[in-house]
This record gives C-alpha cells, sequence and structure tokens, in this order.
C-alpha cells in the first residue's frame, strides 16, 4: 500500500474522526483480493458471489519513505470463511523493520511467523502487539464484531506479500469452542 504524499511533510496533528480513523486514503481488500489464502477453495469461491469487504486500511497523510513513520487503521469485518476466520493478507517487510499495533476496538489477534516458528499474540482494546523485524505478520477477527487496530511502521519497510503466498504463517486460525483453535499447516 502507498500513500498520496511526498516528503518532506511538515509537523501534524494528526486529526482522527469520530470513528477515530485517520483522514487520508483508504484502502479497501474484497473477497476476491484474497486469493489462496484460505484453507477451504470452495468455501472461498462460493463467497464471490457477494465478494464482501474483509478489511478496509485507512491511512495518515504520511508517506511511506525512509525516515517517516506512516500510521493506518485497519478494520477486519467479522466473518469466516469455511471455518477459519477474516484475516488480513498478510506480508513481512522486505526491509527488516519492526512495526507495533494497538488494539482499538473488538478482539482479534496477531498472528507472527518468522518461517520457522508461529506466534499468535490475543489482542483486545489497549493491547499492544509488538512486530519484531523478519517476522511476517497477519491479523484476524476472532469475534463478532469489527476489529479495528492502530499500526505505525517506518516509512522504508515495504510490503512483500509474495512470501506469504509461499510460506504460509504457521497456523491457522478457526473458529473453536472455546475461542481461537490455531492448526500448524
Ligand atoms: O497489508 P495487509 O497484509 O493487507 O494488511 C493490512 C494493513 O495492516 C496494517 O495496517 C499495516 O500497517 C498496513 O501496512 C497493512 O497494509
Ligand atoms: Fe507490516
Amino acid at each position: 500500500m502507498s500513500s498520496f504524499v511526498t516528503p518532506p511533510v511538515p509537523p501534524m496533528r494528526i486529526t482522527f474522526d469520530a470513528r477515530m480513523e485517520p483522514s487520508g486514503p483508504v484502502l479497501t481488500r474484497r473477497m476476491s483480493d484474497l486469493r489462496g489464502l484460505f484453507a477451504d477453495t470452495a468455501a472461498w469461491e462460493a463467497s464471490l458471489a457477494e465478494d464482501p469487504v474483509v478489511y478496509e486500511v485507512a491511512s495518515s497523510p504520511v508517506p511511506e519513505a525512509e525516515g517517516e513513520l506512516p500510521q493506518s487503521i485497519t478494520t477486519i469485518h467479522p466473518g469466516k470463511v469455511g471455518g477459519e476466520f477474516h484475516m488480513t493478507k498478510g506480508h513481512i517487510h522486505p526491509r527488516p523493520r519492526g512495526e507495533i499495533y494497538l488494539g482499538l476496538s473488538g478482539v482479534g489477534g496477531l498472528l507472527l511467523f518468522d518461517g520457522d516458528k508461529p506466534e499468535w499474540i490475543p489482542m483486545e482494546p489497549g493491547s499492544i502487539g509488538y512486530i519484531p523485524p523478519g517476522w511476517a505478520h497477519r491479523s484476524v477477527n476472532t469475534g463478532d464484531e469489527p476489529y479495528r487496530f492502530l499500526a505505525v511502521y517506518p516509512g522504508d519497510a515495504g510490503h512483500d506479500y509474495e512470501w506469504v503466498l509461499r510460506n504460509g504463517m504457521g497456523y491457522r486460525v478457526l473458529g473453536g469452542a472455546d475461542g481461537p483453535d490455531l492448526r500448524p499447516f
């Protein structure tokens, strides 16, 4: 994802509206944008008839450029595909850079994978999830209302989505009787 502002930018107060969303560009990802991510391909194909919005990313007007600290608020709408919770595509930063997430509303989790072992950080309003450099990351809505989080990341980190398609994320996150059921794959 990229924002529409080029550096240098002035010091600024970032203003959030009543829904606490930054005023910058919004990226919408529909089910059809999530090809190859859900295990149950038949269920994914069936969902394309309606092609619902799975998540939206609203960015602040800070450029994705070296030295900058862009922020975004992602809203993942609730739902499942073949028992698997709605989730983001997931990516790794081509330049190894850390990132922080802050849970704002709803419940979910941050799935991390270093290519060897997966980690799961449950997220609720007020939780800070830390993504160390070199870990792929994906967010999952494990509840029945929208899950929203703020992300802050170095502007030169970049997004590699192919890595996740090639390597997976270590776990699939399904709805279980007592909350999320993490299945190795
Ligand atoms: O990029 P995705 O894996 O689709 O995740 C959606 C978004 O989540 C967070 O907000 C990240 O900071 C964004 O950089 C990312 O674009
Ligand atoms: Fe990231």
